[in-house]
């Protein structure tokens, strides 16, 4: 079961705990890192790069986790370029995949585990090991993979990336490998009567802030939130946005092998494969766009509005998914949109991603309506706010983004967010409509930053019921007028909306 050089020794030292591993241990033991440097034809000694001795896909992962963990590298960026360089496709890709984007959403939980078993803060371990270490428990209590090959082939990479530790590795692994996932929360987490929060961010891995924030925003629904987490967990869908006046979804369903959506009259699901390839995305008939983040944006194209309706702003367009839907709508309307976007590469892609359509792009700060002529006060009709945020609402495509954001990020980001809100009911008319979005539920980027920006408009501002603009029999919309959807509920990311009023 074990890598062929591996004692079971080193689980007799140290009151049968693992040793090695910790962070300045120097690798070389005696009888390490000898028996397969050869395997691929190098030999660690001509300093030619050593081919990993473990298969691709678990190499590739190894490495997008550790790029993740040692450059801060976003997984969704690094991973689909390890793929391309080293050729994976099909299976292969899939497998690599989900081992990458599985080992970082559980990192929490799995690095609990790793320190129980090797009786020892998993902060002290190497961090290339720790790594390897996490993605082979991942796999030990995650997937299908047989445990003998989960170990054997973790042990193969720590050769690699730290030879002196793979005896220690060996030992973990097995120590994790003597109870299932329930198992190990059975042993490690707090009670659930006593401690509910630090219970369910154990068993579902989340930052217990995060997991308090969401049972906050379900209104202490404990048994939702834990819905929630495991919708976290999963592996996201993949919608399409059908760009009205430019593809029907039912055809483009057909067209792509997925299906039409349940919510979004533009939404098409797809099952599988590479979206950026499909020739609708290339010829600009569709986007890859969450359904939620449709809704929201349909939401405030299609509310009723009195006087003239011609010009409509995104205040905040970067990288453009928002306002490729709203562009389209404006042309079928005859409406012009204004896409404003701080960040220059961000504005460069809300160009590409709006050719041809009637949109202008601003490459500029959204706070400054009245300051620049092109942005003048009380001159929009319809005003979108698809604030900065924590992005907790999509963790399920962001896997390593849970562990990054903090508390401390909430204050600059609330104060941004007012400004702008601030902004936007300044750049409306009277009468016209602002819709604030956050890919948030956290309420403290919802009803508190909604809340104070209208209070300090200096005129008044009506909240619109936003629940009857969304289509009929959309379950689980709460009280209204602001709507949050939810990954549980609707399917969708937990886009939160208010509808404002400039009166
Ligand atoms: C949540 S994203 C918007 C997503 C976009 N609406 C879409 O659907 O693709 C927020 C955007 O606001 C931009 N941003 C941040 N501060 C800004 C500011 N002061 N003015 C304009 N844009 C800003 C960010 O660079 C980011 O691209």
């Amino acid at each position: 079961m074990t890598g062929p050089s591996e004692p079971q020794g080193d689980r007799s030292r140290g009151g049968g705990r693992p040793t090695g591993g910790q962070r300045g241990e120097r690798p070389g033991r005696r009888g390490e890192g000898t028996s397969r440097e050869g395997r691929f034809g190098a030999d660690r000694r001509d300093r030619r790069p050593v081919r990993p001795a473990v298969d691709l896909p678990r190499h590739v992962a190894y490495q997008a986790i550790a790029a993740v963990h040692r450059d801060d590298a976003y997984a969704n960026l690094v991973l689909p370029a390890m793929l391309r360089d080293e050729g994976l496709t099909g299976r292969d890709a899939a497998f690599a995949t989900e081992l990458t984007y599985g080992t970082l959403r559980h990192t929490g939980t799995l690095d609990a585990i790793i320190t129980d078993a090797a009786g020892r803060d998993v902060q002290r371990i190497d961090p290339p090991v720790r790594d390897a270490l996490r993605l082979g428990a991942y796999q030990l209590l995650h997937t299908r993979v047989p445990a003998h090959a989960a170990v054997s082939s973790t042990v193969d990479l720590v050769r690699t990336v730290g030879p002196g530790a793979t005896g220690f590795a060996n030992a973990v692994l097995r120590e994790v490998a003597t109870r299932d996932v329930d198992g190990w929360v059975a042993k490690l987490a707090p009670s659930a009567e006593t401690d509910p929060i630090g219970h369910l961010a154990l068993a579902y891995s989340h930052p217990q802030w995060i997991v308090r924030a969401f049972a906050e925003a379900l209104g202490g629904d404990l048994g939702e939130t834990a819905r929630l987490l495991i919708e976290d967990n999963e592996r996201p869908p993949v919608h399409l946005c059908a760009r009205p006046g430019l593809a029907d979804p039912v055809e483009l369903a057909d067209e792509v092998g997925g299906a039409p959506g349940a919510f979004s009259p533009y939404a098409v699901y797809l099952s599988g494969g590479a979206p950026g390839e499909l020739a609708a995305v290339a010829e600009g008939r569709a986007h890859v766009q969450d359904e939620g983040s449709q809704l929201v944006a349909n939401v405030l194209a299609t509310a009723p509005l009195d006087g003239p309706d011609g010009r409509w702003l995104d205040l905040c367009a970067g990288p453009g998914g928002k306002a490729g839907l709203l562009g389209a709508l404006a042309a079928q309307r005859g409406a012009r949109l204004t896409a404003v976007e701080v960040a220059e590469h961000r504005a460069r892609l809300v160009t590409q991603a709006t050719r041809g359509l009637p949109v202008t792009v601003l490459n500029t700060d959204g706070r400054t309506v009245g300051a620049d002529p092109k942005l003048p006060e009380g001159h929009f009709d319809r005003v979108l706010v698809d604030a900065p945020c924590t992005g907790l609402g999509s963790l399920r495509r962001r896997p390593e983004s849970r562990w990054r954001r903090r508390p401390s990020d909430l204050p600059p980001l609330t104060r941004l967010q007012r400004e702008l809100l601030t902004a936007a009911l300044r750049a409306v008319r009277p009468g016209g409509l602002v819709g604030y979005v956050t890919c948030s539920p956290h309420t403290v980027e919802t009803h508190v930053t909604v809340t104070e920006a209208s209070r300090r408009a200096g005129f008044p501002i009506d909240f619109v019921d936003a629940r009857p603009l969304l289509p009929a029999g959309m379950p689980g919309l709460g009280d209204g007028p602001t709507v949050q959807l939810w990954p549980q509920r609707h399917g969708t990311d937990a886009m939160f909306m208010a509808l404002l009023r400039r009166g």
